[in-house]
């Protein structure tokens, strides 16, 4: 093989399996007797971008949550960059966190700012920016998500979902985070406007060049936004692999929930109280 040739191969393989951005391992979680993460093992892929899919109360937020230091796991490891975070006091998982941009599920601004100042907050109080600096910065992401001036001075309220969506995806990537966090960012969305979103944040994820992590149950969603899916079952994740091998997989977990069917080893729950067990 030619040096040329081994290069090339190098830099095929740096593609197809760039670094781990976050790794976890063994993670556990209960809430008294009711046991949510279970053993959860995850790589996240730097400059990848992946959906955690899973149904409802399977434990996505739980897991988000775990990850942005939110909620203390009871046992395993959760790395960024290699740092483990799990354990960290609130002053170190500050500064870990001013890696992270995160779109909540209803955008949760603050009602009492301006658009503009929504999307300057984290500038002016993480990142000790001068108002004229975040400001700038502000109006820039704005207009990558379609904002011009006129909205820059009303206040959420004067907004409609979707317009708040776009100002909470600003506000997402205005520090240029190396990690961004997306809570169910098409709920509440009709589709066209979910459409919108979805190419938002391909767009502001390929742009910065940023690892993501999205929780979904909007398999249409998951589908636009992903690198790669992995799906969240009793605990554990029971499938992890490319967007495209969705569809030819023979994971039994993969083919229920995609195609909505009853049958399959996946157990639906009715109370809400009790752990599947299938
Ligand atoms: N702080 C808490 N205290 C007690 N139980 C909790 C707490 N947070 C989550 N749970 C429970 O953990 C389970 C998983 O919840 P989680 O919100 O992570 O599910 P989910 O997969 O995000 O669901 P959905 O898609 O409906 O939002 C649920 O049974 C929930 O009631």
């Amino acid at each position: 093989m030619t040096s040329q040739t081994s290069q090339k191969n190098n830099q095929q393989n740096a593609q197809e399996n760039p670094p781990v951005k976050i790794r976890i391992r063994g993670l556990n979680k209960a809430f008294g007797p009711k046991v949510v993460l279970d053993g959860l093992d995850l790589d996240i892929h730097e400059g990848k971008s992946l959906v955690v899919i899973g149904g409802s109360g399977t434990g996505k937020s739980v897991l988000l949550k775990c990850i942005l230091g939110l909620l203390k796991p009871d046992s395993g490891s959760i790395e960024i960059d290699g740092q483990e975070i799990v354990g960290l006091g609130n002053d170190a998982m500050e500064v870990v966190r001013q890696k992270f941009g995160m779109l909540f599920q209803y955008a949760a601004l603050f009602d009492s700012l301006t658009i503009w100042e929504n999307v300057a907050f984290g500038l002016m109080q993480a990142h000790g920016m001068s108002k004229s600096d975040a400001y700038t910065i502000a109006m820039e992401k704005l207009a990558l998500v379609g904002l011009g001036e006129r909205f820059a001075g009303k206040f959420p309220a004067e907004l409609s979902t979707g317009m708040r969506k776009r100002v909470g995806l600003a506000r997402a990537i205005a520090t240029s985070p190396d990690v961004l966090f997306f809570d169910e960012p098409t709920t509440g969305l009709d589709p066209v406007m979910g459409d919108v979103i979805d190419q938002l944040i391909v767009q502001s994820v390929q742009g910065l060049g940023a690892t993501a992590l999205t929780i979904s149950h909007d398999m249409d969603s998951a589908r636009r936004i992903s690198d790669r899916i992995a799906m969240l079952y009793d605990g554990k994740i029971a499938w992890v692999g490319n967007t495209p091998d969705l569809d030819t997989t023979d994971n039994p977990y993969i083919h229920q929930f995609i195609n909505g069917l009853l049958e399959g080893p996946i157990q639906f729950r009715l109370t809400g109280t009790d752990r599947a067990t299938g």
